[in-house]
């Protein structure tokens, strides 16, 4: 029997020698390698911490002890110790294991969040809590990367932790070197400097922090050896443990890109992807589309948050080494920096994943968009993104980001179009502009038909019945409602604004001549492009009903894209037959079940009204 089929939790590892240790971390390797592999998923970072999580697994008492894992894409290895290896068969799928901790799946888990930089607030506000509420007999744990201490938040949790009365409080440093790229900046460089030993005094003790290290990150005597003195520490301390992120898996150590940071699903043997190639993925045409526009002009340069290729920035990169800033996990001061950068005659294009974004609202309104400046957001996976669960998915762009003043939002709907509103923004001077599309293949491009006020009308049949209002990448699913609902004898119109916010003029005008008019986003509902619009056409004195298709205002669990929209009730079929119901409405006839039943039965769809409450929790 293999020792990790004996694993059920930690209490399994107690009494095992170091040899049989090293023998279970080969194991877990194996096991690792050959699911990841398969399912896809945080390969590299996971491979990294195998012996650093068995040690800490034997020298803490999880869940007692309060273990925390920053950003959290670190955390199969723990996963697989506290009992969850059956899960690995349905990793990041519907119903299956997250590929983060979850409070759900164990009482291991204490945080789930994903975003970076944020273990050690946790950890402070923790240790702070034991000291208040007098508990002595449980310590506090925050496993932090190289990359995730590059952010913000990690220095003003530090600067509490170590300024104040000695709280005890461990954290290992987990360096790698590397966040996707190689880790940049004056902390890397320190970091190098104690890993060879020439540092005269770490950063960390001039902060009030007792330093161990560094530590060889997968040497287990070694790692139980400076955890244990860790434990015993009265005050704050970190451990300085030394990694190889992919470690143990020639294409993840091979890989000088990311060192299998994040993987799709590959062939083990070969280390290729299993290519589900569905052409080019509008990160791609964004990263063409940059590079072209910083070849004809030499103001523009791009910044990213330690995702240069995650982002499309590469081709960029290759052509320009030198206008591409890479700042490490630091979304704020990437906004703020990009201000500056616009102050002195540079044109930034600041390229951030949607949900991201959201820890630089403040610098966006106040650093950007009160002066006034022309810096171009360029974010990637809005809308649903799936597999990585309710901290990924971009939907709270649009809601959040509408209140901005002088901010000008663009939503493409395909490749064509994205390169066309990026040379828009970036041409635009006057303030800031930001383009947002979803993760994924762009599809073949939908042609306009004919324009109108400045908008694209995509889709023009019969009688002006009802107006779809397609935001940006679910404008195939309007065109499919279009469809379905001109087989029911309605006349349709559906329109692609492009620039979503401020609402187009002729948006209003548009919906005064039609009967109802249904929007299309893939943003929450709450505060969306919809719910604008509807604002607009009120004060316009345009009394055309309105019917906004969002995401609700819950938090999304992990699953296939396709999954969660379908939850969500943006499919073709339910748009299609809410409207369709709604269009009885207005034609005087009641909503009675035969009727609806005869609806389902002619649009494929499910009764509408049941996935679209929004209701707090979870789908
Ligand atoms: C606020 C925020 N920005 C960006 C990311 C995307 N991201 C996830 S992991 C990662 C690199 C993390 O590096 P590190 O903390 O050193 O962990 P490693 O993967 O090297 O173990 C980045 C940039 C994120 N999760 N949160
Ligand atoms: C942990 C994290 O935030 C990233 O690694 C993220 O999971 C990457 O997502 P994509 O795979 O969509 O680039
Ligand atoms: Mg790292």
């Amino acid at each position: 029997m293999a020792l990790l089929d004996t694993i059920e939790g930690p209490a399994s590892l107690r009494g095992l020698s170091d040899e049989r240790l090293r023998e279970l971390a080969g194991e877990i390797r194996e096991f690792l390698i050959d699911r990841v592999t398969a399912s896809g998923g945080h390969l590299g970072p996971n491979l990294g911490v195998v012996e650093l999580t068995i040690a800490l697994h034997t020298v803490f008492d999880s869940p007692k002890d309060r273990l925390l894992w920053d950003t959290g894409h670190q955390s199969y290895v723990h996963k697989l110790i506290t009992g969850r290896r059956a899960g690995f068969d349905r990793l990041r799928k519907a119903g299956g294991l997250s590929g983060y901790p979850s409070r759900a799946e164990s009482e291991h888990d204490l945080v789930e969040n994903s975003h970076a930089s944020t273990a050690l607030s946790y950890a402070d506000g923790l240790a702070r809590a034991d000291a208040l509420t007098g508990t002595t007999d449980r310590a506090v744990v925050a496993v932090i990367g190289d990359g995730a201490m590059t952010g913000g938040m990690a220095w003003e949790a530090l600067n509490n932790i170590g300024g104040g009365p000695d709280r005890p409080l461990v954290i290992v440093l987990n360096d790698n070197e590397r966040s996707y790229d190689p880790t940049l900046g004056g902390f890397a460089d320190h970091c190098a400097r104690l890993r060879g030993g020439d540092a005269d005094l770490s950063v960390f003790e001039q902060l009030g922090l007792t330093y161990l290290g560094p530590v060889d990150g997968h040497d287990i005597p070694a790692l139980r050896e400076a955890l244990t003195r860790a434990r015993r520490t009265t005050g704050p301390v970190i451990v300085h443990a030394v990694t190889e992120k992919g470690r143990g898996f020639a294409p993840t150590e091979e890989n000088d890109l990311d060192r299998g940071h994040a993987i799709r699903p590959m062939d083990r043997r070969t280390g290729r992807a299993l290519s589900t190639s569905s052409g080019p993925s509008f990160s791609a045409v964004f990263g063409e589309c940059v590079t072209r526009i910083a070849a004809e002009r030499p103001d523009v340069v791009a910044v990213t948050a330690a995702m240069t290729e995650p982002t499309g920035l590469l081709p960029l990169r290759e052509r320009f080494p030198e206008r591409v800033i890479d700042v490490g996990i630091a979304e704020q001061h990437a906004v703020t920096m990009a201000a500056g950068l616009s102050m002195g005659g540079v044109h930034p294009v600041v390229a951030i994943y949607s949900t991201f974004v959201n820890r630089a609202l403040d610098q966006l309104l106040m650093d950007v968009a009160l002066h006034r400046r022309a810096v171009t957001f360029v974010l990637d996976r809005s809308g649903v993104t799936g597999d990585d669960g309710p901290s990924h998915n971009g939907m709270w762009d649009m809601s959040v980001l509408q209140v901005v003043p002088g901010l000008r939002i663009c939503a493409p709907r395909d490749g064509a179009r994205l390169a066309e509103l990026l040379d828009e923004a970036v041409s635009w001077e006057e303030g800031p502009t930001l383009v947002r599309f979803p993760k994924g293949a762009t599809g073949p491009d939908i042609p306009t038909e004919t324009v109108f006020a400045g908008m694209d009308v995509l889709y023009r049949q019969g009688a002006l019945d009802v107006l779809v209002v397609s935001i940006g990448a679910l404008a195939r699913v309007a065109l499919g409602v279009a469809d379905r609902l001109t087989d029911l004898g309605h006349g349709v119109t559906v329109v692609d604004p492009r620039w979503v916010s401020p609402v187009a003029p002729g948006l209003c005008d548009m919906a005064r001549r039609h009967r109802l008019v249904v929007t299309v986003e893939d943003n929450s509902r709450v505060g969306g492009v919809g719910s604008t619009i509807a604002q607009a056409l009120r004060d316009a004195d345009v009394t055309t009903p309105l019917r906004e298709f969002g995401i609700p205002r819950r938090f999304l669990d992990h699953g296939g894209r396709a999954d969660v929209l379908s939850l969500c009730g943006l499919t073709i079929e339910d748009i299609s037959m809410a409207a369709a119901e709604d269009m009885a409405v207005l034609d005087g006839r009641e909503r009675d079940p035969e009727f609806a039943a005869g609806l389902r039965g002619l649009t494929g769809g499910a009764s509408a009204s049941t996935v679209r409450s929004d209701t707090e929790g979870k789908v």
